[in-house]
Formats: C-alpha cells, structure tokens, sequence
C-alpha cells in the first residue's frame, strides 16, 4: 500500500499548525508526508506578523518533483493564499486524478482564518474554491467559521449544519465533516458532523465528546485532516479515519501546552489508546440525539447494559450452521457456541432453537442465537448474537428483559463506539484476515487493528472473528482477545476434534 500523503499547505514559523504540524500529524500515524508549501507565514503564539505567498512557478517546481517520483495516496490540502494558487493546484489535482495509476484522495482543509482570529487567505478566494477546487475534494473539513465563509450558512442549529454540507456537496466535495470545535452546541460539548456521499451505507453521523477546555489549540484543524489523510492512505473507511483523528485532537488538547506567550499548540502524541479521549457515536434517542433533533427512534431499540457473560474470556467460539456440528463442539468441550443458520423456514429454526437450548444444558455449555432474538427469547437461549443492521430492528428491550446475553458485531472503530453504546455482554471484531465464509469485501480489519481494538475495549469479553485457522489462531491469541471465533476451521477440518484440541491449545497458550 501507498502510504505517502502530500501536504500543500502554509509554512507556520512557529511550529503548531500548517506545514509543521501536517508533518508531524501524519507521522503519528506512520505515513510519509512529504510537502508543497504555498506561503511563509511569519507567525508566533501571538499571531500573524507576515504572510508572504509562494509564487505559482515554486510551488509548481515542489509538486513536479513529487510527481515524478514520489505519487501521494492521499494529498491533504490547506492553506491556498489566492486565485493563482487555487487554479494552479486545482490543475494539477485533475490532472492526477485523471492520469496517476491509482487516483489520489484530497483532504481539503480551507484554511482561511488562523486561531488568533487573522485573515489567511485573499478575500476574493471563495468563487475560485467552490468552481474549481470542490469538485476536486473527496473531503472537505471546514469548521464553523469556513463553512459559513464558504456557504454563507450561518451555523445557528443542526439543521443549518446539515444545510451547509448539502451546499459544499452540491459544489462537488464528495463528504462533508463540518468540525464543531467552535460551535458550542449544545453547551460545553464539540460535536461533529458528516455526510459522505461516497460511501454505501449509512452515510450521515455525527460524533460529540464533551469540551476539553484549553487555550492551547492552535494547529487543530491542520493536525485533524492530516490525521484523516494518513488514516486514508493506510486504507481506513472515512468513518473511522473521522473517530481517530478526533480522538488524536482530544487527546493532543489534554497534553497541550504554552510555548510562546500565547496560544499553544495542540500536542503531537501517538496513536490514541485511551477510550476516554474518543468521541460519542451520537444515536437517535441518546441524550446529545435528543439535543440534535434527531427523530426518535423506536422505543424497543434503545436499551443499554446487558447480562454479563459467566466468563470475561470466552475461549474458543464455534459457530455453526447446524444441530449436528452444535452437539459435536458441545460434546468435544467447546464452550461457546452459536447456532448460525441462514436459510431456514420458521418451522426448522422453531426446532433447531429449542433443541439448541436444550443441548447446552446437556453439555453445560454457552448456547448463543445468530439473529433470531425472538425464538432465542422464547426458549431461553443463554444469549444472542446481532450484527450492527439488526440494532435499528431488534427489541433490545426484551432481549435485555430477558436476561440474555448480546453480542454485537463491529467492523471497524466507528461501528466499535456504536456498540459501545449498548453495553452489550461481548464485542466481536471482524473480518480479521479474508474468509469465504460470507462476503466481507471492505471489511478486514487484519491483526494491527484487532491490536487496537482489544484494549480500547478491555471492559468486555473480546472475540475475534473471520478467516482464522490453525496457523493463525496464535497470533491472534497473543494481541490478548478473549475468544477466538471460527466456522471453517472446524467445520471443513479433516479431523474436528484433532482442530478443536489444537485450536484450544493455540488459544489457551496465550492466557
Ligand atoms: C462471534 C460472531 N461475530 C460476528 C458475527 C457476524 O454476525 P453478523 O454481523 O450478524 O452477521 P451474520 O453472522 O448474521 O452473517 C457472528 N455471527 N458471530
Ligand atoms: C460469520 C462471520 N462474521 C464475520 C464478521 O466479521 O462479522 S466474519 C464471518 C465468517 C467467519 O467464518 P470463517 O471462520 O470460516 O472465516
Ligand atoms: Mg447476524
């Protein structure tokens, strides 16, 4: 994978924002930014003493000599101080775009306004941007001040907030992250908006934390889009590129301080491993929801904190499509279980479930129920396991009235903090490596990100979940997930039981 991203942006001579601190942003997050730098400032703690243009034909001279060698995954974009500049960039990005084997990902950051409140960019910059650069941007990452410059919305409540991205989307920019870090609404709390038009699936979110109170946050919004470029780069869907670099900005404000005699720089630190300095997935019901608007939702789907599981490690997890394989994992030890049965009419899952039940208590082992909550319900199954889709649908109301167990699946740090929400009893990860089990296109995870999720998430029984075998259930083990979940490796081994002991023994030895 391509992991250099280009900064075009401003020099800021005192180190916290621009240039200085794209460059360090993108290194936190292991990518090689390299740079194409479109104006020296002259500019301290206190503010902007100097703002002196690079001329076209240098900055030109910069983005040949990367072109040539050095092609960007991603090229993260800042300050452009004038027409010239944002016509010439905007050339070249076609350009790249139509002719570069794999086509950069543009982060535009409008930098327009420095923190300590001075103009950055000429005043007759806006039509240039809209025009030629938007339809250019696959992201754009305005606070509230851009964003109004830009669209002349005044950000005065949601609404308006969700006005404002139709209008940049509408001038081409695929999504839309309008940060909140100035909008102070509802009080106290930095909420974040986003709406991606080139995703598949849910594709409007916001996120909120409450308000790290700090004078020292200059430099946040070049730190942010740098650390959305790099995540990017590394191949990371923007929904979670959006969490991480939030949770970076939060934890590099909490470690922010003074320098000069002004304003500090929001701190460069590493990647963020405390979940208290990630955001809030904002749910339709939840109190920041309710302060948002949002519509209500069903009063059966909002429920959180669920029975916890015997066993905060649940070892090896079998799933199984069939009555015949429940029996022979039960019977060979497997204390997880999941019946999974796809295609079956209601009559058959009646059966399979209650006789499922009943099997577990013969076996004394955990029984869990892939997606029929209600039959599960009915027959007292030890718990339920739903995939992110089912949240909207289920009555987690009565699952959890019900004394059963959940487990929630995740794909990823955004669908993680969603079902954090809910408190479930476990948190699956997946798809780990490729299987073909079920279609996971988009969605691996690999072994580097699990290392990530299974701290962030220690409150919980973990499982880790797709494509893992024999060979891989090790290493697995050893990033500390609680539960090693399989089909294949069982189902189509040449010797069940020879995979169930060695599967064990692989998980077991990392205890
Ligand atoms: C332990 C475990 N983790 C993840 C899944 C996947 O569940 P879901 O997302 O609901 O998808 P389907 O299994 O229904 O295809 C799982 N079943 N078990
Ligand atoms: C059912 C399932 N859920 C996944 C997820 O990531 O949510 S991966 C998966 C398939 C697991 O099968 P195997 O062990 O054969 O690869
Ligand atoms: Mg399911």
């Amino acid at each position: 994978m391509n992991h250099v991203v280009w900064t075009i942006a401003g020099s800021d001579s005192g180190g916290g924002a621009g240039i200085q601190a794209d460059i360090k942003a993108m290194q936190s997050f292991g990518v090689h930014g390299c740079t194409a730098i479109t104006a020296l400032t002259a500019q301290n703690s206190l503010g902007v003493e100097a703002l002196n243009p690079i001329s076209t034909d240098v900055i030109e001279s910069q983005l040949l000599a990367l072109e040539s060698d050095m092609k960007a995954r991603v090229i993260k974009i800042g300050m452009l101080a004038n027409v010239q500049q944002i016509q010439l960039i905007s050339e070249h990005l076609k350009h790249y775009k139509a002719t570069w084997p794999v086509a950069p990902l543009v982060v535009y950051d409008p930098v327009a306004i420095a923190s300590s409140g001075d103009l950055l960019t000429e005043e007759d910059t806006v039509s240039a941007i809209k025009e030629c650069l938007l339809p250019l941007v696959d992201v754009i990452t305005p606070n509230t001040h851009e964003t109004q410059l830009l669209t002349g919305i005044y950000l005065i409540g949601p609404s308006a907030v969700i006005e404002a991205a139709q209008k940049l989307q509408s001038w081409g920019a695929k999504a839309v992250l309008i940060k909140g870090g100035h909008w102070d609404y509802p009080s106290g709390y930095c909420i974040d908006y986003c709406s991606d038009a080139s995703s598949y699936g849910s594709n409007e979110y916001w996120l909120g934390n409450e308000k790290i109170q700090t004078p020292h946050s200059h430099g946040t919004g070049c730190s942010m889009a740098s650390v959305i470029a790099a995540c990017l780069a590394k191949g990371y869907p923007l929904k979670d590129a959006f969490i991480l670099a939030k949770a970076y900005i939060n934890q590099g404000l909490k470690a922010a301080v003074r320098y000069g005699e002004g304003i500090g720089p929001v701190a460069q630190t590493s990647f963020p491993d405390n979940l208290d300095d990630y955001p809030q997935v904002i749910e339709a019901g939840s109190w920041l929801g309710d302060e948002l608007d949002f519509e209500q939702p069903n009063e059966f789907t909002m429920a959180a904190g669920f029975t916890e599981c015997e066993n905060k490690r649940l070892g090896l997890y079998a799933v199984v499509d069939s009555l015949y394989w429940l029996e022979k994992c039960l019977a060979q030890g497997v204390k997880t279980v999941q019946l999974r049965m796809k295609n079956a009419s209601e009559e058959e899952l009646e059966h399979a479930i209650a006789a499922a039940v009943t099997l577990g208590k013969k076996y004394d082992g955990n029984v869990y129920i892939n997606d029929h909550w209600q039959l599960a319900i009915k027959h007292g199954a030890y718990g339920v396991h739903l995939g992110q889709e089912d949240l909207l649908e289920a009555n987690l109301v009565a699952i959890k009235e019900s004394g059963m167990r959940l487990g929630i699946s995740t794909h990823g740090f955004y669908e993680m903090l969603r079902a954090h929400n809910y408190r479930p009893s476990y948190m699956a990860f997946g798809a780990i490596y490729p299987t073909t089990t079920k279609d996971m296109t988009g969605q691996i995870q690999g072994l580097e990100k699990l290392k990530r999720f299974v701290p962030l998430m220690s409150d919980y029984p973990t499982v880790a979940i797709g494509g893992i075998d024999l060979s891989r259930a090790g290493e697995v083990a050893a990033t500390g997930v609680g539960s090693v979940a399989v089909v294949r490796a069982i189902s189509e081994a040449s010797d069940y039981q020879q995979a169930i002991a060695d599967l064990q023994m692989a998980i077991n030895s990392n205890e």
